[in-house]
C-alpha cells in the first residue's frame, strides 16, 4: 500500500484537509498526519486518526519517553510522499532555512520523499516579499513540489490571491506524485492537449454533441503539469475547474478547436488530441431559435475539417502527435489505419463499449500503437495513472 504523511500547518483551510484524507485513505492509501500546535486550534487530530484509521501525531507525542525510536525518524522512512497543507508563512520560512522546532520540521528534515506543498494566506500575507522570498527558495530545491494557489474568497473576505489549491487537485497531484516517485522528466517541455467535446449548432439551442466529459484530458493535463510540463489545455465541453498552472483555452465548436489548436501548435513539443471532435455539422445555421413547428424532418450535414490530420501535416518533425480512436468492437484495426490515414506518431485505442472505459468514466482502459506498430495494452486504470503511461510511451517517441 501507498503511504502518505500529511502535516497540517496551523490556517483555516486545515478544514480542507479532512476530505483530503477521507479521499485518499477510500482509494486505498495509508494516511498519516502530523499536526502543528497552531493547527490544534482549527482542527483536531480525533478528526484525522478518525477518517485514516491510523495515529494523527502531534508535538505531545514526538516527545514521549515511550517511542521506542525517534517519532520523527519513524514516520520519516515511512512516507512515500509528504504533502504539507495547509502551508503557513511560518512553516514555509521554517522549511526554507531547514529549521526543525517540531514534529513536522524534524520529519521534513529526517525524510528523503518527495514533498508536495500547498500554501494557504491572506493575501498581503502571500504577497510579503518575504514570503515570496522563501517560497522561491523551496521551490529551487528539488524535493519540494508545489500547488499553486488560486485567487477567490479569503476567510478574512477579501478576494485575492492566496487561496489553497481545492482538495480533488490537491489529491490529484499526491496520486501523480505517488505513481511517478516525483520525476520531472517534462520539465522544459511544452504540452498541448485537447480535451472534451465538441458541439455543431443548429440553432442557438440546439446541437450536435458527444457524451465526452473531458476527464481523459484533464488527466493528462494534470499528469503533464505534476511532470514539470508547461501545459496548455485547449478544452471544449466539459464541467470541471481548470488546475491552477494550467493554460486553458475554452472552445464549444470543432472550428473554433481547429484554429486555437493551430494557434497552439507552433510552441508545443507534444501534442494530445484526446477531445472528441464532431464528425459533422448540421449544413444550416439559424441564429434565432428556430419555432419547434419549422424543425426540419431531416438534418442536413456537412463534414467539419480534420483537425488532426490538419496538425500532423502541419508539424514538425520535432514535434509528437499523440491521437485517440474511441472505439466499439473491434479497435485496433480501425486504430492502426487511422494512425497511417493520419500520419499520427501514436494512437491510443480507447474501448468505449465496456464498463468502467471511456466516455465519462474515472477509469479507462486502451492499447497504445506506435507508428512502428508496437502495440502497448493499457490494463483498466485510473484516468490519471493512464495519462502517465501515456506520456512515459510519449516522452520517448524517436
Ligand atoms: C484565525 C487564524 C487564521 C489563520 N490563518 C492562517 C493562514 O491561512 N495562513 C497562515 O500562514 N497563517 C495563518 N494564521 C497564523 C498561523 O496560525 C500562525 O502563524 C502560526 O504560528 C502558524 O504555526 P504553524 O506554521 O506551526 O502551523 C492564522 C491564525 C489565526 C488566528
Ligand atoms: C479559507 C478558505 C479555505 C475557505 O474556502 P471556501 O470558501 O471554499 O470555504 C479559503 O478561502 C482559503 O484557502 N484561504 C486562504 C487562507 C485564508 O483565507 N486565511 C485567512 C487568514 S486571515
Ligand atoms: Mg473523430
Amino acid at each position: 500500500m501507498k503511504r502518505v504523511l500529511i502535516g497540517v500547518g496551523g490556517g483555516i483551510a486545515a478544514y480542507k484537509i479532512c476530505e483530503v484524507v477521507s479521499t485518499l485513505f477510500k482509494s486505498g492509501v495509508e494516511v498519516r498526519t502530523i499536526l502543528t500546535n497552531s493547527a490544534q486550534h482549527f482542527i483536531t487530530p480525533l478528526t484525522f486518526s478518525t477518517l485514516s484509521r491510523q495515529s494523527a501525531y502531534t508535538d505531545e507525542n514526538f516527545w514521549l519517553k515511550s517511542n521506542s525510536r525517534p517519532l520523527h525518524i519513524e514516520l520519516g522512512e515511512w512516507a512515500d510522499i509528504f504533502l504539507i497543507a495547509p502551508l503557513t508563512a511560518n512553516t514555509l520560512a521554517k522549511l526554507a532555512y531547514g529549521m526543525a522546532d517540531n514534529l513536522l520540521l524534524n520529519t521534513v528534515l529526517a525524510s528523503t520523499c518527495p514533498i508536495l506543498l500547498a500554501p494557504a494566506m491572506n493575501t498581503d500575507m502571500w504577497e510579503q516579499e518575504t514570503v515570496q522570498l522563501n517560497w522561491q527558495k523551496v521551490l529551487d530545491f528539488n524535493r519540494f513540489h508545489s500547488l499553486d494557489t488560486a485567487s477567490g474568497l479569503l476567510a478574512c473576505d477579501r478576494v485575492g490571491a492566496g487561496r489553497m489549491a481545492e482538495p480533488e487537485e490537491i489529491v490529484s497531484h499526491v496520486q501523480s506524485l505517488l505513481i511517478t516517485g516525483g520525476k520531472r522528466d517534462f520539465s522544459g517541455k511544452k504540452v498541448l492537449i485537447s480535451a472534451g467535446g465538441t458541439r455543431e449548432y443548429l440553432d442557438p439551442v440546439r446541437f450536435i454533441g458527444n457524451p465526452a466529459t473531458g476527464k481523459m484530458g484533464l488527466a493528462l493535463a494534470s499528469a503533464a503539469l505534476h511532470r514539470g510540463a508547461d501545459v496548455t489545455l485547449v478544452r471544449g465541453a466539459a464541467s470541471w475547474d481548470i488546475p491552477l498552472g494550467v493554460k486553458c483555452i475554452t472552445v464549444d465548436t470543432a472550428e473554433e478547436m481547429r484554429s486555437q489548436m493551430l494557434e497552439c501548435l507552433r510552441t508545443a513539443d507534444l501534442i494530445i488530441m484526446s477531445a472528441a471532435v464532431a464528425d459533422v455539422k448540421p449544413r444550416e445555421y439559424s441564429s434565432q431559435k428556430l419555432p419547434k413547428k419549422s424543425l426540419p424532418e431531416a438534418l442536413a450535414l456537412e463534414n467539419v475539417g480534420d483537425i488532426i490530420a490538419e496538425l500532423a501535416s502541419s508539424k514538425r518533425e520535432n514535434q509528437k502527435l499523440i491521437g485517440f480512436a474511441a472505439q466499439t468492437g473491434d479497435i485496433v484495426t480501425p486504430a492502426k489505419e487511422k494512425l497511417q490515414r493520419k500520419n499520427l506518431d501514436a494512437i491510443v485505442a480507447n474501448p468505449i463499449d465496456e464498463v468502467g472505459s471511456g466516455f465519462g468514466s474515472d477509469t479507462n482502459k486502451a492499447i497504445y500503437i506506435d507508428r512502428k506498430g508496437k502495440e502497448v495494452e493499457i490494463p483498466m486504470c485510473s484516468k490519471l495513472e493512464m495519462a502517465h503511461r501515456i506520456l512515459e510511451l510519449g516522452v520517448r517517441i524517436s
